[in-house]
């Protein structure tokens, strides 16, 4: 289809300046905004930075992407200005073994900030999808670099039905949402970013003390569910996912007894049987 004359006008570019004075205050947990019209992946350019002169709290955001990147090697992709994708650094000075909590946290985060920007139900899949039904809204992808976290996000805004990259996503146009205007979701999602991070930062990323593992549970669309998911070397794992463990991998409960995956295992996770109703809450 051609592209709409008007649709610049639904997709008005994000300025840097303004994200900038609303969020990089003194004391803020962002140091730097930078808004750029093009890149490869923000993640990859976020990371190169890491040997040079990395900036706890630096965000990079794209207006548009020609190698998004998505978990195990996926690609990432949407029309320009028609999404947000942006990565952020991070250092979180947390125990390594309860780091896996970071990704779960940022979704957490865009899942309220959605919810009370756009009013639209989202559920967090495990590890890092925001789904509206089973559709993807949004993906994440944490990345380590020496001490560092690259966080990236992807969450698809105006795009059209036509535009969506594959059949399993959806964006807020499409979910009709009240608000398809990216910046004050920018901006909310980097204002629960960093509140969530604070708290679970001070609780010495523990979970429970920090009230994440309770808030992240309450929006889950994957724990209580019958799952079945897909490892590499094409096994494949059934059961009842139970729970998030303290270092943020899913639990799953199989007819051999507890699992415990971690995302950078995971190739799928699927509800199971995949076309059956979803089971009440
Ligand atoms: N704009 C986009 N919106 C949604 N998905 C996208 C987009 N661009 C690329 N994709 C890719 O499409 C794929 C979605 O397919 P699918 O739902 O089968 O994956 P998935 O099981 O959700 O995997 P994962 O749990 O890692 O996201 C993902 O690999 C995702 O990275
Ligand atoms: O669903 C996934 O597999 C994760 C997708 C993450 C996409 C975002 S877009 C901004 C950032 N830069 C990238 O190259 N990837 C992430």
């Amino acid at each position: 289809m051609p592209d709409s004359p008007y649709a610049d006008l639904d997709r008005p570019p994000l300025s840097e300046t303004a994200l900038t004075r609303a969020l990089v205050r003194p004391g803020s947990l962002w140091s730097s905004i930078r808004v750029v019209e093009r890149t490869g992946s923000t993640n990859a350019d976020l990371a190169r930075t890491v040997r040079d002169d990395p900036a706890e709290g630096a965000v990079l955001v794209a207006e548009v992407q020609s190698a998004g990147r998505g978990r195990l090697g996926r690609t990432w992709s949407a029309p320009p200005r028609s999404g947000l994708t942006f990565s952020m650094l991070l250092r979180p000075e947390v125990p390594l073994a309860r780091q896996g909590w970071l990704a779960l946290l940022v979704g957490l985060a865009a899942a309220s900030a959605v919810r009370r920007i756009a009013e639209i139900d989202v559920r967090l899949k495990w590890p890092n999808d925001l789904m509206v039904g089973e559709r993807k809204l949004a993906g994440i992808l944490a990345e380590r670099v020496d001490r560092m976290v690259v966080i990236g996000m992807g969450l698809n805004v105006s795009l059209r039905p036509e535009e969506l990259p594959v059949e399993r996503a959806t964006s807020l146009a499409v979910e009709n949402a009240v608000c398809t205007d990216r910046d004050p979701l920018l901006r909310a999602i980097l204002r629960e970013i960093e509140s969530h991070y604070r708290e679970w930062t001070v609780a010495g990323g523990d979970p429970d003390t920090s009230g994440l593992r309770a808030a992240y549970l309450a929006w889950s669309s994957t724990v209580g569910q019958e799952v079945r998911v897909e490892l590499p070397g094409d096994r494949v794992l059934t059961g009842l996912a139970t729970g998030v463990d303290a270092s943020g991998h899913l639990v799953v409960r199989a007819q051999d007894g507890e699992h415990t995956l971690s995302a950078g295992d995971v190739v799928h996770v699927r509800r199971s049987p995949e076309t059956g109703p979803p089971v009440s809450e």
